[in-house]
C-alpha cells in the first residue's frame, strides 16, 4: 500500500499523464465531502473504491460538472475542467455513466443511441462500433429503456457515454446489481477501451469487478484519496477487503 502525498508522477512511468487532479474540494451547501483529492492517470483504467458513504459519488459529480468544486483543479490533457458545465465536459472529453443509469423507460435502445448519434459519423465510436461491443444491446435495439434488464440497462448507459468519443469515461459503481456474466462483459468493455486509447475511471465496491477491472486501486476514506493500492495486494488480503470495501472476511 502506497501513501498517495508521498506518490510522484514518477510512479505514473510510461504513462503519460491524461487526467490530472489537484486538491479537489467540494460538498453540499456547509458540508464538506470532498477533502483536497489528488491523483492522476493517463491512458489505463484505475478504480475508487471505499465504503458506503465516502465520498466515491460525490467526486464523479465534481469531475463531471454535476457539482460544482469549491477548490482545486481538475486538467484534462491541457484542459481546465474545473468549474465548467456537464455539457462543455462531456465536450471536451470527459463522459460519465452515473450510477442508476438514467435511462428513459419509453425509448428504444436505437433511439436511445440515436439522440447521440449525430456528429459521430467517421469517429471512433458509433452506434454501430456500441452495437459490435455489446452484442446483446443489438438483440434488444426495438426495446424500450423500461424493457431491458439490470445489464442491458447498463451496457446502453456505457453505450451512450461512448457516442461522445471522448478520451475518459468515468463510471459510478457499474457492476451494482448485476449477474455475474453480465459484469464479465462490462470488464471486457472497460479493457477493450483502454487497448483502444480511452481512460477509464470506475468506483467500485464490487470486490472481483474492481480488482478484474485495474490494477491501481485508490482508495477514498471521509472524502480523502490518501491510499493506493493494487488489485493484488487487495485480493490477498482480507482485513484490506474488510476496512476498504466492508467486505466481511
Ligand atoms: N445531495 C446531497 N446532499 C447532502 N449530502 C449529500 C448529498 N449526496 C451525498 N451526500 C453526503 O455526502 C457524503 C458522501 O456521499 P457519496 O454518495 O459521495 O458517497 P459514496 O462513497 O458514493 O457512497 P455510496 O456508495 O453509498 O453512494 C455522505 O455523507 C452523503 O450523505
Amino acid at each position: 500500500m502506497t501513501d498517495l502525498s508521498a506518490r510522484s508522477d514518477a510512479a505514473l512511468a510510461g504513462t503519460d499523464t491524461l487526467l490530472s487532479v489537484d486538491g479537489l474540494c467540494a460538498g453540499y451547501g456547509a458540508s464538506q465531502v470532498l477533502d483536497h483529492v489528488s491523483f492522476s492517470m493517463g491512458v489505463e483504467s484505475v478504480c475508487i473504491i471505499g465504503r458506503n458513504g465516502m465520498g466515491k459519488t460525490t467526486l464523479c459529480n465534481a469531475l463531471t460538472g454535476l457539482l460544482r468544486p469549491t477548490a482545486g483543479t481538475v486538467t484534462l490533457g491541457d484542459d481546465r475542467l474545473d468549474g465548467a458545465t456537464p455539457e462543455k465536459i462531456a465536450k471536451r472529453g470527459m463522459s460519465y455513466v452515473p450510477q442508476g443509469r438514467r435511462l428513459f423507460p419509453s425509448l428504444t435502445v436505437d433511439e436511445h443511441l440515436a439522440m447521440l448519434a449525430k456528429g459521430t459519423r467517421g469517429k471512433r465510436w458509433t452506434p454501430d462500433a456500441v452495437y459490435e461491443l455489446f452484442p446483446r444491446l443489438a438483440q434488444r435495439r426495438r426495446n424500450g429503456g423500461a424493457e431491458l434488464s439490470g445489464g442491458e440497462q447498463q451496457m446502453l448507459a456505457v453505450g451512450r457515454a461512448l457516442l461522445l468519443n471522448g478520451r475518459i469515461v468515468v463510471m459510478d459503481e457499474p457492476s451494482e446489481g448485476l449477474a455475474p456474466t453480465i459484469v464479465d462483459s462490462l470488464i471486457d468493455a472497460v479493457h477493450r477501451l483502454v487497448d483502444e486509447g480511452v481512460a477509464v475511471l470506475v468506483v467500485e465496491q464490487n470486490l472481483r469487478a474492481a480488482t478484474e477491472i485495474a490494477e491501481r486501486q485508490l482508495v477514498m476514506v471521509s472524502g480523502r484519496l490518501d491510499a493506493e493500492t493494487t488489485a493484488t495486494e487487495l485480493r490477498a488480503d482480507p482485513e484490506l477487503q474488510r476496512r476498504y470495501l466492508g467486505v466481511d472476511a
